[in-house]
């Protein structure tokens, strides 16, 4: 274990912050300009000592220049610096720089799910070798307090699910895409000028931020280990008007959800993020712009929600805030937060495996024996269909729409039943099944 640099009465507690993009630089002038609250509230004076940038020549309106590097090892290996806050994104150098501060001693505060959703373990063992802080607010739901609920609040509780909308570029574009009849690519222009985004959006539109997210969430709330790539990941990239249209038929909205749950009959965790229709009168269809909102089912406390601002700079630097005086507090105190739990070791689902209700839209020949030719492809894969609707009427022989409505059914048997769907003389055009819940 590294020994702790004392940090007396007449020490700060100084601070390296990596990335002075969207949330840094929002991190960088709030420690300026709170900085006599935020001592008082830490114990000590907080410190920033440098920022490590790609161009240090590069104009920024509130940052003191002088406190620039594009040195970003040499800051956090620096021997005063006693806090790094990781802003950078991305895997690398983020991975090689977090392990870096906490191997030479010093705690760390990050938004950054990717990586922890790809490197926990390692990051995780590391500052509990070193005996320092890991702390992450910022990457799940911006704003929400929802990781030390999570840490803390709730670990004497049983948690059986968690859903909720975790990503705000994608929760903005679809609400646009129902509420304005916006384009796609119109919305997702929107959301990176609002500091939503991802540096690559694709992280966001394909799902692979918020399974991140949900893999984090998955191992705090079941005590093991989920990586990203466990999560079962379908992005909003291919939803389209028709389906918005389709949504809002059923008086529904479409939204990317993700999705937690253990279970209890082989012990294993299911975690899955896709566009999903849920009913206007359900809670998490009035969630708009790039508000997050998350539900939690525990055995004793029953049903909560979280919600508030997802994403943007100034809502994501006061969760990291939070964070970074909260380590400021434990270093002064010469202790430490919660370590990761996952001695529950729980396996990760197969997604074929994953359970839930489906909308499928198809279009068929309105003749006789087609319908009778449909539900046999849905019974004959154990798919239990509980609605169905012909959206047109014309003449015999004529195109028409189908809609089907299941009951819950196994990932695999639904795509089962839509292969053979595919295959039936009768089925004239797409097959377009969406997941429903709520
Ligand atoms: N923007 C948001 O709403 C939220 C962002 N986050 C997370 O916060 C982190 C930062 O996100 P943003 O500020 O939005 O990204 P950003 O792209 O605006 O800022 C990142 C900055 O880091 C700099 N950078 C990249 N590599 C570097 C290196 N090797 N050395 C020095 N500087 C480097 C970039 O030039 C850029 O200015 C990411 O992990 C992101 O996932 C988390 C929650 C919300
Ligand atoms: N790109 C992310 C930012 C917050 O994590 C999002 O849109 O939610
Ligand atoms: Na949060």
């Amino acid at each position: 274990m590294t020994p702790h640099r004392r940090i007396d009465e007449a020490s700060p507690v100084r601070i390296a912050l990596l990335g002075c993009g969207t949330v840094g630089s929002a991190v960088a002038r709030l420690l300026t300009e709170q900085a006599e609250d935020l001592r008082v509230r830490a114990g000590r004076r907080l410190e920033l000592v440098g920022i490590a940038v790609r161009d240090t020549t590069r104009e920024r309106p509130g940052i003191d220049s002088s406190l620039l590097t594009d040195d970003p090892l040499a800051l956090v290996t620096a021997e005063e610096v006693d806090l790094v806050v990781e802003l950078i994104g991305g895997i690398e150098p983020a991975r090689e720089l977090v392990l870096a501060a906490l191997d030479r001693g010093a705690s760390v505060v990050t938004a950054n799910k990717a990586l922890l959703a790809t490197h926990g373990a390692k990051i995780f063992e590391t500052a509990e070798r070193n005996g320092r802080d890991v702390y992450f607010e910022a990457a799940v739901a911006g704003a929400i307090p929802i990781i030390r609920p999570l840490r803390e609040s709730l670990v004497g509780d049983e948690i059986t699910s968690i859903i909720g909308i975790v990503n705000g570029t994608t929760n903005y574009i679809l609400d646009k895409m129902h509420s304005d009849k916006q384009t796609f690519e119109s919305a997702l222009t929107e959301a990176q000028e609002l500091g939503y985004a991802e540096a690559d959006p694709t992280a966001d539109v394909a799902g692979h931020d918020a399974a991140a997210k949900a893999a984090i969430l998955a191992g705090l709330a079941f005590h093991c280990r989920v990586r990203a790539e466990e999560v079962f990941c379908e992005g909003i990239t291919e939803v389209t008007p028709e389906d918005i249209a389709a949504a809002e038929s059923m008086d529904s909205v479409m939204k990317l959800l993700a999705i937690c749950q253990v279970n209890p009959e082989d012990e294993t965790v299911a975690v899955r993020v896709h566009p999903t229709m849920v009913p206007r009168k359900h809670p998490l269809a009035s969630v708009d712009g790039a508000y997050n909102a998350i539900f939690i089912e525990s055995q004793s406390a029953g049903r909560l929600m979280f919600y508030g601002p997802g994403a943007g700079g100034s809502p994501t630097a006061s969760a990291v805030m939070g964070d970074l005086v909260t380590v400021a507090r434990n270093l002064v105190r010469g202790a430490t937060g919660p370590g990761e739990s996952s001695y529950r070791g729980l396996a990760v689902a197969d997604a074929g495996a994953i359970r839930t209700a489906y909308h499928i839209r198809l279009q068929v020949a309105d003749v006789a024996g087609t319908l009778e030719s449909v539900a046999a492809c849905f019974a004959r894969n154990h798919v239990s269909v509980r609605a169905v609707r012909q959206e047109a009427q014309g003449a015999v022989g004529e195109a028409v729409e189908l809609v089907i409505v299941t009951h819950v059914a196994r990932t695999q048997d639904l795509d089962a039943a839509v292969a053979e769907l595919r295959l039936l003389d009768q089925v004239t055009g797409p097959v377009r099944p969406m997941r429903v819940e709520g």
